[in-house]
């Protein structure tokens, strides 16, 4: 690992500005925090130096290649070609930088690890290429820049193709990417002719209606999948969905209606098990809000804020998601429990809670998985300690008066390992989960269930994986792989069917049951004892408030109400009537989709049901759900891929096109296995080039012989272009690439978005040859120039906390706010691609 030339207890917060300005030193100790781990022993004497140290170094860049991408072999291959000779022998603080190597442990070796920080990238002008292709390619979706120990739990969820997977806590997303791919196969098992949808489900749940919708638009986009649903729950309280056990109760549906919904309210448990059953996963993650002292490499602040208290905060909330997930586990699977905190307080102790309620669950060993991830084991035991390091008052023994009160959750902020925008100096935490002194009168007591049972080792806690930060030059993550007997009490029906409609009613006296006796039981009531499946959890070791305020208030969002009665505002999914369609028909002819084509898995998102604007695809799982649940109690945020937009034009214009849908580039993947050849164009590779370099091309300026003829030939209209074995300057594609395209009367035009046309053409070309690109670069020297004419002066310095405008900028690329806003255009019509071109 490269070592700092910094004093080595001292980091600068803030990104430097260019100009060369420090301006915000952290301490990097924290002695409490020091005295704390060496009491609980986490890491034997002899490392705990390394271990320190190692938390104060930067942390390397990595990213990963999305396997069931096509390009993820050939890219991988560029990487080595072309960015790996390109980065060796880089200067970076005095210091010549080792290449990108791949991480060993990781599958098919598609991830890499860069050991300079994020920042380093961006300043340095010599390693902005690498920097570009990271950010072009992340847009594109073809790779993922993730923390590499944020990788390893979804490794270990073992996800296979048509599993039903949950992810309970999902935003930002990276980790349900992952389940994602793994649930569409890795693209070289794709055999050649493959036409299926891929089945199988994600459910990407969380709790933060906002960070749903950055979920949805910053990174399940890149992975489009026909299975993949978002909700926006509490995971506490995370209903039961209904799925028809018999496809004929909903055949003829479009719609779940609220009244069929309101019907199902009246029937009694016996009934409604006759018809459904209550959903069930294979796979579940539970990457659970925690204090996060794990992120503290990129996440400064920590240093000042941490406390024994903020971990002990957030111990009951993730205890109940833990429970529910046992709850919605199928017999036979498996479920993965991870934070990004060393505190045994949010990691053993939660598991060993939760093994002594569910007698159905035990840890699996994984000791030959990931072979090359240097784990510790995990603790067996641990000392309950409060603020102060003093032992905390376990609740049997008689406490003394002035002992102090155990710190609850909305005094913890908890920290986002993978929140791509490092919280440098602002983490929320302010060390505020001070273990209150006792105030007479509102007594707490500590749970139970953050002291070791005492048979720790015969539950095999130390089978769970310990991550630190010295082994393998990463941050710290705590990983364990439960699963469920496969004998388990099969799963009763969904009893939470009675819920009403969220949206628009008040809590039914079957949600209030349901609240009062969740997962969020509020202190005071007996002791636990084994959690049945699918029912609400009955009755748990912890003491804190109800999770709905405790998760909103760490959320820092003290008015905002979780779970049911939460106002939902989304618009409807509903389904087309398949071939009976008009447009549908019209689509299946002018494209020439074959008949095994899913039609009537087709859906449109407004309350008319009518195909005003965009086609979505879900896969038959998801379609079989969203005709069993209302979609306001599922609580959808988003759910299946945009297959064709309607593309807008002149009134004109329009009269030329007789179908006016154009098939989406997220989409492509999954039709184009159904496309006849009618729409499909094959062009060279200089026709490629000619369609990268310019907006829209007139047909007669195309330079491929005999192009135009053929173009001309066909129907105006959305078109999808083939370049066969396609190759650029350092790079073989090795694969036919496919390529939404437009045909008007007498021009053309690629319709792929913007920052993938020029992630394109940086693996093609070594350049960006697109016009976005070039008149980026005309605009960025027409203010360089100005700036010269007018002899501005040298930026004054930025005040603590802020970013210059060139690091602002480069940040705003890398949060991906700029790929948010495409999307929402794209929702609201304004695409980003480039324009057709008009008649
Ligand atoms: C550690 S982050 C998850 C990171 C995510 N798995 C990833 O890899 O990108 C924890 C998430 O839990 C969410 N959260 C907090 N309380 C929750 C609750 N009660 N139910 C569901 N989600 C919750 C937060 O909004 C946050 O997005």
């Amino acid at each position: 690992m490269k070592k700092s030339n910094k004093a080595p207890r001292e980091r600068t917060l803030s990104r430097n500005n260019e100009q060369g300005g420090n301006w915000n030193v952290v301490n990097q100790t924290n002695e409490t925090f020091e005295k704390y781990y060496k009491a609980q022993e986490i890491i034997p004497e002899a490392e705990w130096d390394a271990f320190l140290q190692a938390f104060r170094e930067p942390l390397p860049t990595t990213f990963r290649l999305t396997s069931s991408r096509p390009t993820a072999r050939a890219l991988n291959q560029h990487i080595k070609d072309v960015y790996v000779p390109f980065l060796t022998g880089i200067e970076y603080e005095g210091t010549k930088l080792s290449p990108p190597k791949p991480l060993e442990w990781y599958p098919n070796q598609l991830a890499w690890q860069l050991p300079v920080p994020k920042s380093a990238l961006r300043k340095q002008e010599n390693m902005r290429k690498f920097q570009h292709f990271l950010v072009y390619e992340t847009d594109a979706g073809n790779l993922s820049r993730q923390e590499a120990v944020s990788m390893i739990p979804p490794l270990l969820l073992d996800v296979q193709p048509g599993h039903t997977a949950l992810d309970m806590c999902a935003a930002p997303g990276s980790k349900s990417v992952q389940i994602l791919e793994a649930l569409h196969g890795h693209a070289d098992d794709a055999k050649a002719g493959d036409a299926k949808v891929p089945q199988g489900l994600l459910i990407a749940n969380d709790s933060d209606a906002k960070r749903c919708h950055l979920l949805v638009h910053q990174s399940l986009h890149r992975v489009p999948g026909t299975g993949m649903m978002v909700t926006n729950h509490d995971a506490t309280q995370l209903p039961s969905l209904r799925l028809a056990k018999d496809s004929k109760t909903y055949a003829d549906k479009l719609k779940f209606t609220q009244d069929e919904e309101n019907r199902l309210l009246k029937r009694d448990k016996a009934k409604l098990a006759e018809e459904y059953d209550g959903l069930l996963f294979d796979r579940i993650l539970t990457d659970v809000p925690c204090s996060g002292d794990g992120t503290i490499r990129k996440n400064l602040g920590i240093w000042g804020d941490w406390t024994p208290g903020n971990g002990i905060g957030l111990h009951a909330l993730q205890l109940r998601i833990l429970l529910r997930a046992i709850q919605l586990l199928k017999p036979g699977g498996r479920l993965v429990y991870s934070t990004c905190s060393m505190s045994p307080m949010e990691n053993e102790a939660v598991v060993s809670a939760a093994l002594h309620q569910c007698p159905e669950m035990s840890i699996v060993a994984v000791p030959d998985e990931l072979p090359g991830l240097i784990r510790r084991p995990g603790m067996t035991s641990w000392k309950v300690l409060d603020n102060n390091l003093e032992p905390a008052p376990h609740p049997d023994a008689p406490a003394p008066a002035d002992a102090p009160e155990p710190p609850s959750a909305e005094d913890v902020v908890p920290v986002e390992q993978d929140n791509d925008k490092q919280r440098e100096g602002q983490h929320k935490g302010k060390g505020k989960a001070n273990s209150k002194p006792h105030v007479k009168g509102a007594r707490k007591t500590w749970s139970k269930t953050l002291w070791p049972a005492g048979d720790e080792k015969e539950r095999g806690l130390e089978h769970c994986l310990r991550l630190y930060p010295h082994l393998q030059d990463t941050g710290a993550f705590f990983v364990c792989v439960l699963e469920k007997k496969a004998d388990a009490a099969p799963a009763p029906v969904a009893d939470d069917a009675a819920m009403k409609d969220e949206a628009k009613e008040a809590p039914s006296t079957a949600e209030k049951r349901e609240r009062a006796s969740s997962p969020s039981r509020p202190e005071g009531e007996p002791e636990a004892k084994k959690v049945k499946q699918d029912e609400p959890v009955p009755e748990l070791q912890v003491e804190s408030p109800a999770p709905a305020a405790t998760a909103e208030k760490a959320e820092g969002k003290k008015e905002h109400v979780m779970g049911a009665g939460r106002p939902f505002n989304e618009e409807p999914y509903i389904y087309l009537p398949g071939l009976e369609d008009d447009q549908v028909k019209l689509i299946k002819d002018f494209f020439d989709i074959s008949d095994s084509f899913p039609f009537n898995e087709l859906l449109v998102r407004n309350a008319a049901g009518a195909p005003l604007r965009s086609i979505y695809l879900t896969s038959q799982l998801t379609r079989s759900l969203l005709l069993s649940n209302a979609y306001t109690r599922m609580r959808l945020i988003s759910c299946g891929v945009k297959l064709f937009t309607r593309q807008e034009s002149s009134k004109e214009a329009a009269s030329i096109y007789r179908c006016k849908w154009r098939l989406n580039s997220e989409g492509l993947e999954v039709v184009r296995p159904y496309l006849g050849e009618k729409r499909i164009l094959t062009v060279s590779e200089e026709t490629l080039r000619q369609c990268m370099e310019e907006v829209s091309i007139k047909l007669e300026d195309l330079k491929e012989e005999g192009l135009e003829a053929r173009m001309r030939a066909m129907e105006p209209g959305s078109a999808v272009l083939r370049v066969q074995n396609a190759k650029g300057k350092d790079v073989e594609v090795g694969e036919d690439m496919y390529l939404a395209f437009w045909i008007s009367k007498s021009s053309c035009n690629l319709m792929v978005e913007k920052v993938e046309k020029s992630a394109l053409s940086l693996r093609l070309y070594d350049e960006d040859v697109t016009p976005h690109s070039k008149a980026k670069q005309a605009a960025s020297s027409r203010a360089a120039s100005s700036r010269g004419a007018s002899g501005a002066a040298t930026p004054a310095q930025p005040v603590s906390g802020t970013a210059t405008p060139a690091a602002a900028a480069e940040d705003s690329a890398e949060t991906k706010v700029e790929a948010t806003k495409e999307a929402e255009k794209e929702e609201t019509g304004e695409a980003s691609v480039e324009p057709a071109a008009t008649e």
